[in-house]
């Protein structure tokens, strides 16, 4: 911890004996991650963002998301989503993001882990929800913290093992892992927060970024943070997009309600990066452009993959600013760019096109 950062974990404690569990003592909350992200960028010398490149795909971006009337609703149209708009379906969106990690195989179509449902092969982050909507299926209550603090460690790996049997010879990645989160996050839930995280919810009072801190100073399992050049970066993707999924779902009413929730930035995963590096945003050094192609590994951690976080990060930043101060009427805000920018690579993934490999990290933090 370098001295210009407030000890967050001293913070947190005095906070909770405060009762301000999160919510920031004074003022409005802030995650602190664009922050991060600027700060990656302006030290970044393995990846670039090309100005020109970046304006243009902002241009782009808009145009496409304007004649699509791309909106919040997108996420409920999705076949596998949850449609009910209750406390279930906030269960099941906490669960979801936090298991929402490490999906890339090495192997080929055929063999990679898949999740067969609905008569189809589910692969990527669609197989998580796939096995989630199963497990219900199977009435499993698989989204239920009192389910999860119920069960001892063996009878939980047995219930995952069997909620995320794979239709192929090749189980989920890091599916210890996945374990883990759950029995953390179960065992949090029914200590601190009534065994639902609808009381995170409250606890945020309306703030999207209050519920991310509340989020990460209570659960090590989503506080998504590395060191760079001397500093704490914070990318709490995890964190993020669980109030990202939940303000989308609910369309901004009810438990998506959130005052702030433009605070909320792009989600460094593996996917943006790569469709802003085949947009012509973000440029790689020589030899990180040929580790990538090359489709080697790069440890969590390792300053290769903290510049191409944070530099994504600060590339929807400045593609945000673009659009809006191109039209300043529209509301287009990080979440709504970043979602569309997925669906758009998954889109091209299945027409088969793709320019460049994603990078290759294991980890459970995206
Ligand atoms: N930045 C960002 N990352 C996202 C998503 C989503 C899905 N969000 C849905 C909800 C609303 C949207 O409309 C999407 O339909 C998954 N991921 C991440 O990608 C990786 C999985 O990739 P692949 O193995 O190819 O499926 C993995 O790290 C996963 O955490 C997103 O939206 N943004």
């Amino acid at each position: 911890m370098s001295d210009d950062e407030p000890d967050l974990e001293l913070l947190a404690l005095l906070q909770k004996s405060l009762g301000l569990n999160g919510v920031s003592a004074v003022g409005p909350a802030e995650t602190r991650v664009l922050e991060s992200a600027e700060y990656v960028y302006n030290n970044s010398i393995d990846v670039a963002l090309d100005m020109r490149g970046t304006k243009a795909a902002a241009s782009t971006i808009w145009q496409l998301m304007h004649e699509k009337e791309y909106s919040f609703k997108q996420w409920t149209e999705h076949e596998l989503h949850p449609k009910s708009k209750d406390k279930s379906t906030v269960d099941f969106i906490f669960v979801l993001d936090l298991l929402n990690f490490c999906f890339w195989s090495d192997s080929d179509a055929e063999q990679r882990f898949a999740i067969e449902y609905k008569g189809r092969r589910w692969t990527g982050y669609w197989s998580l929800v796939a096995a989630l909507q199963r497990a219900l299926d199977e009435e499993t209550p698989i989204a239920s913290p009192a389910y999860w603090g119920s069960q001892c460690q063996d009878c939980m790996k047995q219930t995952l093992s069997h909620v995320f049997r794979s239709a192929t010879a090749e189980e989920i990645p890091l599916l210890d892992e996945r374990i883990s989160c759950v029995r953390e996050a179960g065992q949090v839930l029914l200590d601190q927060f009534e065994g639902t995280f609808t009381t995170c919810i409250e606890r945020a009072k309306g703030s999207a970024a209050a519920l991310v801190n509340i989020i990460v100073e209570n659960f090590p399992c989503f506080r998504d943070e590395a060191r760079f050049e001397g500093k704490t970066i914070r990318f709490y993707k995890r964190a993020q997009i669980l109030v990202a999924d939940l303000w989308a779902c609910f369309e901004g009413q009810s438990y998506g309600n959130f005052h702030d929730i433009d605070k909320i930035t792009m989600f460094a995963d593996y996917r943006i990066p790569q469709m802003l590096n085949s947009l012509g945003c973000l440029q790689y050094s020589p030899s990180l452009d040929h580790h990538i192609r090359q489709r080697k590994p790069i440890d969590s951690g390792h300053s290769w993959e903290i510049q191409l976080r944070g530099c994504s990060i600060w590339c929807v930043e400045l593609i945000r600013r673009e659009i809006v101060h191109h039209h300043p009427k529209a509301h287009v805000n990080a979440i709504l760019i970043d979602f569309f920018l997925y669906d758009t690579i998954k889109a091209q993934e299945a027409d088969g096109i793709i320019a460049i490999p994603h990078h290759r990290t294991r980890s459970i933090w995206y």
